[in-house]
Formats: structure tokens, C-alpha cells, sequence
């Protein structure tokens, strides 16, 4: 691939400018894709004294870990613009995105609830085109509802989502990972998928239309499935991703399994765009101790997804 990456810095008071540096310095032992950093040069310096990653010129300030404030969360949204720019323009091939902090970021920007919203606004979409799914080498999952209150739920499912965002992923896990006749298995909502209408009616009003409709396009998919033993080693086999009704119901089983190597990747958009699994993780910054291990894994899996898409 002749293209860099681009990587946005994310928070620098958290643990992004870290683990950029470490994936940086363990790209020749690992041959990660070549990248760049969207901005930060002062602070990568001074995480990174000598044979650090390119930066773009771009945001840049002091480096104080564990010190989140206004200053860092402008260049974390900063670098964030700059780094979509670039791979919508084409001068990079992918972005992998280092964590940001949403309440941090909302304090300058109020309309901002998280990246894979931005990008869909960035890429002109609706939001409910723009589709999380948290992949590690145990699961891949995809919540349907996300960045919105738990009490929300239940009025946000409706049949057209659930439709619209499964023929995403499915298209996604043929074209970006080269999974042939995916088998969506999707979970109810409600305990035990709400026991025959027992325990709720989302199982029966909204999750299984939403089910029949996409077998009748031809999307391999199951369901609803009772979520508690959905995620349960003999059945993790049975599918290629698992359908989430909500945000924890998804990442709550991926990062109990993947933590360190979990990638979030946001499917749908025109754009390649993943990022590591965890935080900011401001209780670990500077210390020395983060893992790079899910920020390596975002970067390879850019990497690839990028090379399919340029391979069609
Ligand atoms: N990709 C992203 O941008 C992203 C993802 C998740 C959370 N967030 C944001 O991060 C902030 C903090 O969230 P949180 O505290 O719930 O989760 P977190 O992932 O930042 O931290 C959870 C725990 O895991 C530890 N941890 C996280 N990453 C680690 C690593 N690489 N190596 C070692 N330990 C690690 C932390 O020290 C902490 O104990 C929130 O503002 C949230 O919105 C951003
Ligand atoms: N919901 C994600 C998680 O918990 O891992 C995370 O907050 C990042 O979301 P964005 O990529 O939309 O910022």
C-alpha cells in the first residue's frame, strides 16, 4: 500500500499519544502499515524523544497526562477533522482514531456525541447509517442503539433500524472481511427474548419482522436469540457477528473476552475508520503501563480493510 494511514492523536491527556508511540516503535518487529499522526508533533516529541511517527502539521500543545482540560479536548477534535480530511481527500487511506473523551469534547462542541456520529455527519449520512462494531478475535458485535440513554431504548428499535443497519453489516462483513454468507445472529432485547411475549413484545412486534425482512433480501440471519447465553463459548462459534439491541448488551461481552485486542470499526461510511476498544484511560496516563495491543490491532485491521477495498 503506497498511501500512509493517518492516526487522529485522541485525548492528550490520555493514553493515545502513548500507545501511538509504542505501535510506532514496534512497527518493523510487527510490519504494521506505514502512518501518520494528524497534528501533535510537540506532543509526540515529548512522549517519544528521538525516531517518532511523522506529524502533520496541525493541533499541537503542551503534553500533560492525566490532566484532561479545554485545551486537549480541542486538539483531540481538532486532530480528529483534520484526519477525516485527509483520507476524504484521499492523501491518506485509512484513519485509526485514538480515544477521546465525549463529555470533554462536548464542553467546546454540544452537538458532538461521539466519533462514529461525527463521521457519519462528516460523510454526510444519517446516523443510523454509520454502524459500530467492536471486533477482537473471540466475537465481532453490533448494538443497534448506542451513544443514547438506557431508557431510550426500547422507543429507538424499530424495524426500519434494524433492517437498515444489518444490511450494513452484512454487506460490510462480505466486502471489508471477506466473510462470504455472513450468519447475523441477532439477540433480543428482553430476559429469555422475552418469553413468548411474557417478559416484553420488542421480541414479537419489532425484532422478528426485522429478522423476516432481512431473510427475504437474502441476509443470513437468526434470531431473536436470548442474549444472556447468545455470547456463551459453544455458541460463539455458531455465527459471524451478534447483533446488540443496545451499547453493553455488545461491549460488555467484547471487552470481558478482547479487551487488549478489540478494534472498533465503524461500518457503512465511505471511509476506512477504526480505533482501539478502551478509553482514554486518564487513571493510566503517562505512567508507562498502557497497552498498545488494541491500537496495533486497529491499525493491521485499517490496514487490511483498506487493501480489500482497493482490491474490488
Ligand atoms: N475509542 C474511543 O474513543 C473510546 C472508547 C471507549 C471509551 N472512550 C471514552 O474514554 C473515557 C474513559 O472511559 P472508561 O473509563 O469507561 O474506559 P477506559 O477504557 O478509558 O478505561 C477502563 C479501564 O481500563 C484501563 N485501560 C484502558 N485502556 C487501557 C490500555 N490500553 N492498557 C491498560 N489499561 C487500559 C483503564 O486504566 C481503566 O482502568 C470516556 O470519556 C469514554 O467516552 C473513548
Ligand atoms: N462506545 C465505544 C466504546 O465504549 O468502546 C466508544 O465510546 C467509542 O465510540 P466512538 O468510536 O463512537 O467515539
Amino acid at each position: 500500500m503506497t498511501k500512509p494511514l493517518v492516526v487522529s492523536l485522541g485525548d492528550p491527556a490520555g493514553i493515545g499519544p502513548e500507545i501511538i508511540a509504542a505501535a510506532w516503535l514496534r512497527r518493523e518487529e510487527l510490519d504494521l502499515p506505514d502512518f501518520v499522526v494528524a497534528g501533535g508533533g510537540r506532543i509526540m516529541a515529548t512522549v517519544i524523544v528521538s525516531d517518532g511517527p511523522p506529524c502533520l502539521d496541525g493541533p499541537d500543545g503542551a503534553y500533560r497526562p492525566g490532566q484532561p482540560d479545554r485545551d486537549g479536548a480541542a486538539i483531540a477534535s481538532d486532530s480528529l477533522k483534520l484526519a477525516t480530511d485527509l483520507v476524504k481527500s484521499g492523501y491518506c487511506s485509512a484513519l485509526v482514531t485514538a480515544p477521546v473523551s465525549k463529555a470533554n469534547i462536548a464542553q467546546i462542541d454540544p452537538g458532538f456525541i461521539g466519533q462514529t456520529e461525527f463521521f457519519a455527519d462528516a460523510c454526510g449520512l444519517d446516523h443510523h447509517a454509520s454502524v459500530m462494531m467492536l471486533a477482537g478475535p473471540s466475537l465481532k458485535t453490533v448494538p443497534m442503539t448506542v451513544h443514547c440513554a438506557f431508557a431510550d431504548v426500547p422507543d429507538l428499535l424499530t424495524v426500519e433500524l434494524i433492517v437498515e443497519r444489518c444490511r450494513i453489516v452484512a454487506r460490510s462483513l462480505q466486502v471489508d472481511f471477506g466473510i462470504r454468507d455472513p450468519h447475523i445472529a441477532i439477540a433480543g432485547l428482553n430476559p429469555h427474548a422475552g418469553e413468548d411475549g411474557r417478559m416484553g413484545s420488542e421480541e414479537i412486534e419489532i425484532i422478528a419482522p426485522a429478522i423476516a425482512q432481512l431473510r427475504t433480501e437474502g441476509v443470513n440471519a437468526s434470531g431473536p436469540h436470548p442474549a444472556d447465553t447468545l455470547f456463551a463459548p459453544h455458541k460463539r462459534g455458531t455465527y459471524d457477528v451478534a447483533i446488540a439491541m443496545y451499547h453493553d448488551q455488545a461491549l460488555v461481552p467484547l471487552k470481558a473476552l478482547d479487551f487488549d485486542e478489540g478494534v472498533n470499526v465503524t461500518l457503512g461510511l465511505p471511509i476506512v475508520r477504526t480505533s482501539p476498544d478502551h478509553g482514554t484511560a486518564f487513571d493510566i496516563a503517562g505512567k508507562g503501563i498502557a497497552r498498545p495491543d488494541a491500537m496495533i490491532a486497529a491499525i493491521r485491521m485499517a490496514a487490511e480493510i483498506a487493501e480489500r477495498r482497493a482490491a474490488l
